[in-house]
């Protein structure tokens, strides 16, 4: 026998207890940004959600499409402004915001994994109410959206059926106007509603930096009731705030774990959830 094989049974071996501790259970996948934009990347990561899928796990994978909403504006000429790591969005901004979420990266997403033979149901949190939206208080940012509620029904009944459901991070008000909302922030709440047992964020970076020039910098670990601290520094900027804050959603509303990975490092979604190797930062609560 070839070492190369008993290797890889060992490897697969070593999976069991990963495999028995999430089947059945919800994970969510937050992937979005420049992590969607490698050609190669977007298939090592699509692969491993159809991978753990076909093991048992329910993967509900929210997405965003930051570059793609920026690649789209750009051909109308026009420019975004952020504010803390949100998009101010006027109405022609919410058109295309629209039309790019739930339109071509959900759909893309979609064909991506039927490709690979599981089956996906995208949908944004306009259907069926998923995500009910308001505007967001304070800074006008225009049709940036603050999530007022979670209905869940579609999406389990999705999973219910034995499809990935596929989530674009556009929700809707009372009124039927549609709202921008950043797609870390609808992972949080929808893996927060739906009681899933993982929520992990897909990045093109390592995780939380000590030192955002600095790659080697990594923080493994950030307990929630210290996110204050990391802000109050001045450590946590742009988009990365979105991304710790809703770290601390997911884990105040019993999620049991949130993670930041990088998505540049192949299969970092099975070394997650497949291994004890810690990869990225992790939030927990301090009383455990
Ligand atoms: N302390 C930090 N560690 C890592 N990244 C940080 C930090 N502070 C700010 N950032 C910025 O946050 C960005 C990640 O957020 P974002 O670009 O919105 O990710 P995504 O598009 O994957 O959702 C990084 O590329 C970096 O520019
Ligand atoms: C309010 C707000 O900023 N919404 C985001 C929604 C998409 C998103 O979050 O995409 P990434 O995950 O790729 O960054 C935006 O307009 O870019």
């Amino acid at each position: 026998m070839k070492i190369d094989a008993i290797q890889k049974a060992e490897i697969l071996s070593k999976a069991l207890p990963f495999i028995q501790k999430y089947s059945g259970k919800i994970v969510v996948v937050k992937y979005g940004g420049n992590a969607m934009k490698n050609e190669e990347l977007k298939q090592n990561v699509i692969t491993d959600i159809v991978l753990l899928s076909e093991i048992g796990i329910h993967v509900v994978l929210v997405h965003g499409g930051g570059p793609e909403i920026n690649k789209m504006l750009g051909k109308i000429g026009k420019e975004s402004k952020f504010v803390n790591g949100l998009r101010y969005t006027d109405d022609e901004t919410m058109d295309i915001v629209q039309m790019v979420l739930a339109g071509k990266t959900n759909k893309d997403l979609v064909s991506l994994i039927n490709q690979k033979g599981a089956k996906a149901v995208g949908i944004c949190g306009m259907d069926a109410n998923v995500i009910t939206a308001k505007k967001l208080p304070g800074d006008d940012l225009g049709y940036v959206g603050a999530i007022t509620g979670v209905n869940p029904q579609l999406i389990l009944d999705v999973i219910e059926k034995g499809y990935i459901p596929v989530v674009a991070s556009v929700g809707c008000d009372t009124n039927g106007h549609s709202y921008n909302i950043n797609a870390d922030t609808a992972a949080a709440s929808v893996a927060g509603c739906l009681g899933a047992e993982n929520m992990i964020l897909v990045s093109d970076i390592p995780g939380v930096l000590r030192d955002p020039k600095d790659e080697t910098s990594l923080i493994q670990k950030i307990y929630v009731e210290d996110i204050h601290y990391l802000k109050d520094a001045g450590i946590i900027s742009g988009g990365m705030i979105p991304k710790v804050e809703c770290c601390e959603t997911a884990i105040t509303h019993s999620v049991k774990k949130a993670v930041i990975i990088d998505g540049r490092v192949p299969h970092s979604l099975l070394i997650e959830i497949l291994s004890e190797e810690g990869i990225g930062t992790m939030f927990e609560k301090k009383e455990g």
